[in-house]
């Protein structure tokens, strides 16, 4: 049997911060973060962790699709900000929503985590199981070093996701995960120390997110358009890349000679989500009318970023 999208829905916190509010925090301006991202106001909690945005997201997904959650047989998410190394926000949420049927367990692919995750629920599926939830969620805001200007100012907090369901129809077209550790010290966050009375090794020197940008700038243009490249072969609706960067995507749509309007943007008010940004973007995209369920429409999934780790998903909706 084949995998299908259902439903999707969104969640971020009230607490919206605009480039302005960051200006009076930081040394920096509305102008240049808008000029130079495209973003302009981003969602940061105040009272909430991870597993509260996700629970919120799995609570509107059974809402909105009648379902029950005694049906779902797994919960996956992907995140790089759980709230615990154990129990998974994905156990999180399973538990909060008493889905007493379902394994569930969390995905670590940063920027490329819902990608990531989207595939393997689709392999589920494929394997003979019927309903399953995938979400992206973060809460970015906790692992910011606040005095840094270069990264604060560029990522949110949100979460969203997506009822997979098994269906007669053919969706999921083709798909291309990939990785590079060897690029991994590009974008790092989380490091966890070893206080321990025996260790001695080394350890790194910051647990904050940090991103040598350029280097993340030049692999998206490269590696990223590549991967895009060897999986659209023929023309699409709409392409949805993790919403990293406003001008990375307009020189992605130039490389791969694909119309700029055919990528979907919403980094303006929502900034960067890592795992969250391309569900959130679907959702919203449906709850415009932009995307429709059910309507055969062609879209490409991309996501990448930390690991190095990146990845596209080609499916009808
Ligand atoms: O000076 C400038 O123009 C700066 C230059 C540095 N910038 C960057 C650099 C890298 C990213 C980024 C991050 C991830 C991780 O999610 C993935 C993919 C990308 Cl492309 C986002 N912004 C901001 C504007």
């Amino acid at each position: 049997q084949h995998a299908k999208i259902t439903c999707t829905s969104r969640y971020v916190p009230e607490n919206a911060v605009s480039n302005d509010r960051l200006a009076t925090m930081m040394d920096t301006s509305d102008d240049w973060i808008s000029s130079r991202t495209g973003i302009r106001s981003r969602n940061i909690v105040t009272n909430e962790n991870t597993s509260d945005l996700c629970i919120k997201v799995a609570e509107k997904l059974l809402t909105k699709s009648g379902k029950n959650a005694e049906e779902l047989d797994f919960i996956l998410v992907a995140t790089m900000t759980p709230d615990y190394g154990t129990p998974s926000v994905a156990c999180l949420v399973q538990g909060s929503i008493s889905a007493n049927q379902a394994f569930a367990f969390d995905i670590s692919a940063a920027c490329s985590g819902f990608v990531y995750a989207l595939s393997m629920g689709e392999k589920l599926i494929r394997t003979g199981k019927k309903l399953g939830m995938v979400i992206g969620g973060e809460t970015l805001s906790k692992v910011l070093d606040w005095d840094d200007r270069s990264t604060a100012v560029l990522f949110g907090d949100g979460a969203a996701g997506v009822l997979l369901e098994a269906s007669d129809e053919e969706h999921f077209l083709n798909e291309k995960l990939q990785a590079d550790g060897q690029r991994a010290t590009s974008l790092t966050s989380g490091y966890m120390e070893n206080k321990s009375p025996f260790y001695s090794g080394t350890s790194e020197s910051s647990s904050y997110l940090q991103m040598t940008g350029r280097d993340i700038y030049d692999f998206s243009l490269n590696d990223v358009t590549n991967n895009i490249r060897e999986i659209v072969a023929e023309d699409v609706d709409y392409l949805l890349l993790h919403q990293a960067n406003k001008r990375i995507i307009e020189k992605i749509s130039k490389k791969l000679k694909v119309p700029r309007d055919k990528f979907l943007t919403n980094m303006e008010h929502n900034g960067n989500t890592s795992a969250a940004s391309i569900p959130l973007l679907l959702d919203e995209s449906v709850e415009k009318g932009v995307l429709e369920l059910g309507s055969n429409q062609k879209i490409v999934l991309t996501g990448y970023g930390g690991g190095l780790t990146w990845g596209s998903i080609l499916l009808t909706l």
